[in-house]
């Protein structure tokens, strides 16, 4: 198949994403499964065929490119996404939540298998109605309850991924996909932000939502016998103080997913790993809760953006938040231009992030006095509070596109406002 993933192994990236924070990577077993599900042939996949060939090639997209995103957004786009704030789906919600458990470690061989990098095109099986979304993950990721926190009775679809999960979009298996941006405590999820760069989807949404930890052993097992704690980086970074404080003295190892890790214990039965997960996954693959709420801050929460293959209309009736992208190419004063557009229009900002420019890393500048000097390149990125159909913000970005050489509206979606204390993600 010809992709942007078949030219940057998902493997090779996910290690070097794992590789600076943990003393070893686990090739975790799901890594190698195929896929089940089969991807449907047709127009959309050609069309995103020589989209993800221009990415590849060079984020560097023209003044036109930009005019007809903005255009996109502002007339004729096709769908409007459901309401993200409605009431947690209830059964993906209890992910957070304490339920009696079963303590035979069986790994329940119906739960839905996550998809792989896609090996061929034939047709998907119809779904009805039934919106798909895709997560990264097993079933018991956080990413799945924010998937059901998005679209209730939605179908979520694992993947073994996160870019089999933008993949899974482009290529109609799935209508939207859920991934984790940031984190109140462990930061930016930066693999994200370079992958929205490189494949075409629109954000359409946004979800936050309160990550309660455990601490997930095999029945029995008590904490003497453990010499390592499995899960995903995040979930390490985020419980790494109290690890300390239970004494927990031993190897982290990173994998894909905090549920992963817990159906990889239950799996190989292993008794002296101990996964950092949720309570549901505790439940999903048999495994005793060892010790409970072990982020090292209450108030723990990710933020999820939702992706769809348009943008939705935006509106002015509720609160909007729009994310966008740029690089610039003369002077350093340009960030604090871009940032003066917004500020002269009392338009708040919610983040900024900077990232490496890939295809133009660095950038000289002849100094008479001490030869060439050299820089390095960033993308930003950019959330601002307010609606690209309010015409503050279309003229904060007619403004912006005035000092750029490049920029890209990521998405003009409703913000999640869903009232938010530490303890919500336990109901
Ligand atoms: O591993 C999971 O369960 C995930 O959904 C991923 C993820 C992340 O990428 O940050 C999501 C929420 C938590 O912050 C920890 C991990």
């Amino acid at each position: 198949m010809e992709s942007s993933i078949s030219q940057s192994p998902a493997l090779k990236s996910l290690i070097s994403y794992h590789k600076p924070h943990y003393h070893q990577i686990m090739k975790h077993k799901f890594l190698q499964r195929s896929s089940s599900r089969k991807t449907r042939t047709g127009t959309i996949q050609c069309i995103y065929r020589s989209d993800s060939r221009n990415f590849t090639g060079g984020i560097g997209l023209n003044r036109t490119d930009w005019q007809s995103s903005c255009a996109i957004l502002a007339s004729n786009v096709v769908s409007q996404q459901p309401e993200t704030e409605k009431a947690n789906n209830s059964e993906i919600a209890a992910v957070n939540g304490h339920k009696t458990l079963d303590l035979a470690p069986i790994v329940d061989q119906n739960l839905p298998k996550p998809l792989s990098l896609i090996p061929d095109l034939s047709p998907a099986p119809m779904h009805g109605n039934q919106l798909r979304v895709a997560y990264q993950g097993v079933p018991g990721a956080y990413s799945e309850a924010a998937a059901g926190k998005a679209y209730p009775k939605c179908e979520a679809i694992p993947c073994d991924q996160f870019e089999v999960a933008f993949q899974a979009v482009e290529l109609w298996l799935a209508d939207r996909a859920v991934l984790p941006v940031e984190n109140s405590l462990g930061g930016s999820i930066h693999r994200n932000y370079d992958l929205l760069l490189r494949h075409r989807l629109h954000i359409v949404g946004e979800v936050q939502l309160p990550v309660h930890h455990c601490l997930l052993v095999l029945p029995g097992v008590r904490k003497e016998y453990l010499n390592r704690v499995i899960s995903h980086p995040q979930a390490l970074s985020q419980c790494e103080l109290t690890l300390t404080k239970l004494g927990l003295n031993v190897a982290r190892e990173a994998v894909d997913d905090t549920a992963g890790a817990a159906e990889f214990i239950a799996s190989n039965n292993l008794r002296d790993t101990a996964a950092i997960a949720s309570a549901r996954a505790a439940e999903l693959y048999g495994l005793q809760i060892l010790a409970d709420g072990i982020q090292d801050d209450l108030g723990n929460v990710t933020r999820f953006v939702m992706l769809a293959r348009e943008p939705i209309i935006p509106r002015t009736d509720r609160p909007f938040k729009t994310s966008i992208v740029f690089a610039h190419d003369k002077g350093t004063s340009v960030l604090f231009k871009v940032l003066s557009a917004f500020a002269f229009r009392n338009i708040s900002l919610t983040k900024i992030e900077s990232r490496p420019h890939r295809n133009c890393p660095i950038r000289c500048v002849d100094d008479a006095n001490v030869g060439t000097a050299k820089h390095f390149e960033y993308m930003f990125y950019i959330d601002f509070e307010a609606s690209m159909a309010e015409p503050r913000a279309q003229n904060a970005l007619a403004e912006v596109q005035e000092f750029t050489s490049f920029l890209r509206v990521l998405g003009s979606y409703p913000m999640d406002m869903t009232p938010w204390s530490p303890r919500n993600g336990d109901e």
